[in-house]
């Protein structure tokens, strides 16, 4: 099949490849000139697993290219996916769907054959509604249909859940929209992956959803954290104990600093606006447990330094929003490192992937080539994005026991088994824990 992908960012770029790797020919469309050269140059412009090694290979074979000229997209594609970005507005108050809105608006009056929209990027309750009007207005030709195909991917798994989803759901009304779903993704159905078929507004509800109970699964488990350090109990053992409840599930149940808010803001905010007062009370509690992680954060810093921390050095361990990926968009790791800055401390970053983005927003920060040169001379050091190469490398904690001035670990992602640390003469602070001390 001939499809396009409109918008190819960190969504978008890997579901291209997918498509090119089951053997569709894709024709990517990327707005910003440097993001579209790099991606045809067969250079990803951002860390995901296993991304680059597909685009090289599809880009090389030719099933794959990329373009910032969105009508020839049209031309060549009978499917074209919307994968733009839908970022939380700076008010807060839900997510801004202009560039949703402004895709589907410049695509459709160039379509001159029946063709099928599907949506994938996450956008606000209602807003399926919204795009059809655009179709039916400003459609020159018959049989323009629109499907909502929310994406479920993980950033750090993005291909391995572009090619093996746990479900694929797709809101539409029409047998052209079925047909053409089941066309695009038959290579993947027929590695079993179910497909669940709905309407629009309830494939819109579903991904909202989804990712509000998410975050409500981590919020519970903080706010157990926090209960924990009331009666001096450990979190990690609680998560463990009830996560074995099949029921229950230990699955994205980690305490730690909170998921990044933008989801669940969008959706709180949204069934505010509909008048869902349940879910609105209910949300809210989610949202706010989840904010709070950080001032919780710096509250145990705090306590594991004796006091407050202007004025010191800090190793800042992890700035991406999780192990696996550079970005750091809304990311619960930059956003204490923020904190810390504001009260004076100076944060010494080091991160696997991340540095270059965090150095664009925030170049005044101190920045290290491996986690040891950040480390020597800290006064503490913050452990905030749980890469492997922090958290399960046995020897970091004698190599840097030397170099720090206080050997003083603050894990705020609840990882680290402090064992080894403990070895090398650490005393290692975790949320919803009791410190341990060598
Ligand atoms: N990043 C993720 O893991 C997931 C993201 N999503 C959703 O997918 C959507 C995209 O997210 P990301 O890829 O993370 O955002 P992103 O910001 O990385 O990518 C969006 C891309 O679209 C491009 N773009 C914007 N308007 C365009 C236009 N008219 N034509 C061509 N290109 C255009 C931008 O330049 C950018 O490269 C969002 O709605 C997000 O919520 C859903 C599931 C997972
Ligand atoms: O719609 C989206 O954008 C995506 O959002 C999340 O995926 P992702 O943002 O890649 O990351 P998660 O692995 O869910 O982690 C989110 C944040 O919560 C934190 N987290 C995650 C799991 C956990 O147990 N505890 C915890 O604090 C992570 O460190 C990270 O900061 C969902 O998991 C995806 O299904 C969804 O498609």
């Amino acid at each position: 099949m001939r499809v396009s992908v409109i918008g190819c960012g960190h969504l978008g770029a890997p579901h291209a490849v997918a498509m090119a790797e089951i053997g569709h020919e894709v024709i990517g469309v990327e707005s910003d000139p440097g993001r579209c050269e790099a991606l045809g140059n067969g250079i990803a412009p951002f860390f995901e697993e296993g991304f680059e090694d597909l685009l090289v290979r599809h880009t090389a074979s030719g099933r794959l290219r990329f373009t910032t000229d969105l009508r020839e997209a049209a031309d060549f594609a009978d499917l074209h996916f919307i994968a733009v970005g839908t970022p939380l507005r700076a008010d807060g108050h839900g997510y801004d769907m202009t560039q949703v809105i402004e895709a589907v608006r410049s695509l459709v009056p160039l379509l001159n054959r029946p063709a099928t929209i599907v949506g994938r990027s996450t956008v606000m309750v209602g807003t399926v509604e919204r795009l059809q009007k655009i179709i039916d207005a400003d459609a020159r030709v018959a049989n323009v249909e629109l499907v909502w195909n929310p994406e479920f991917l993980r950033e750090g798994h993005a291909v391995r859940d572009s090619l093996l989803p746990d479900r694929i759901v797709a809101g539409l009304t029409s047998r052209q929209a079925r047909e053409a779903v089941e066309e695009v993704y038959a290579p993947i159905l027929d590695h079993g992956v179910g497909l669940i078929l709905t309407d629009p507004p309830t494939a819109e509800v579903i991904k909202s959803a989804a990712n509000a109970f998410l975050t409500t699964k981590i919020s519970f488990i903080n706010a157990i954290a926090e209960v924990c350090e009331y009666v001096g109990a450990d979190v990690n053992m609680v998560a463990h104990a009830i996560g074995v409840d099949r029921r229950i599930g230990d699955g994205g149940m980690r305490p730690g600093i909170g998921a990044g808010p933008k989801d669940v803001t969008d959706f709180t905010h949204r069934v505010g606006e509909l008048g869902a007062r349940n879910a609105h009370g209910f949300l809210t509690a989610v949202d706010s447990i989840n904010a709070d992680r950080i001032p919780a954060a710096i509250r145990l810093i705090e306590r594991a330094h004796g006091g407050p921390i202007d004025g010191r050095t800090i190793a800042f361990l992890g700035t991406a929003f999780k192990a696996g990926t550079s970005d750091v968009r809304d990311s619960p790791a930059l956003r204490l490192a923020e904190r810390l800055a504001e009260r004076g401390a100076t944060p010494v970053i080091y991160d696997p992937e991340a540095i270059a983005a965090t150095r664009e927003l925030h170049p005044e920060f101190g920045y290290a080539d491996t986690a040891e040169q950040a480390i020597t001379d800290a006064d503490l050091v913050v452990l905030a994005t749980e890469w492997p190469e922090f958290t399960a490398d046995p020897e970091l904690p004698a190599t840097t026991a030397d170099l720090v001035r206080h050997r003083v670990l603050v894990d705020v992602r609840n990882t680290v088994e402090p064992g080894p640390w403990l070895a090398a003469g650490w005393e290692v602070w975790q949320l919803g824990r009791r410190p341990q001390r060598p």
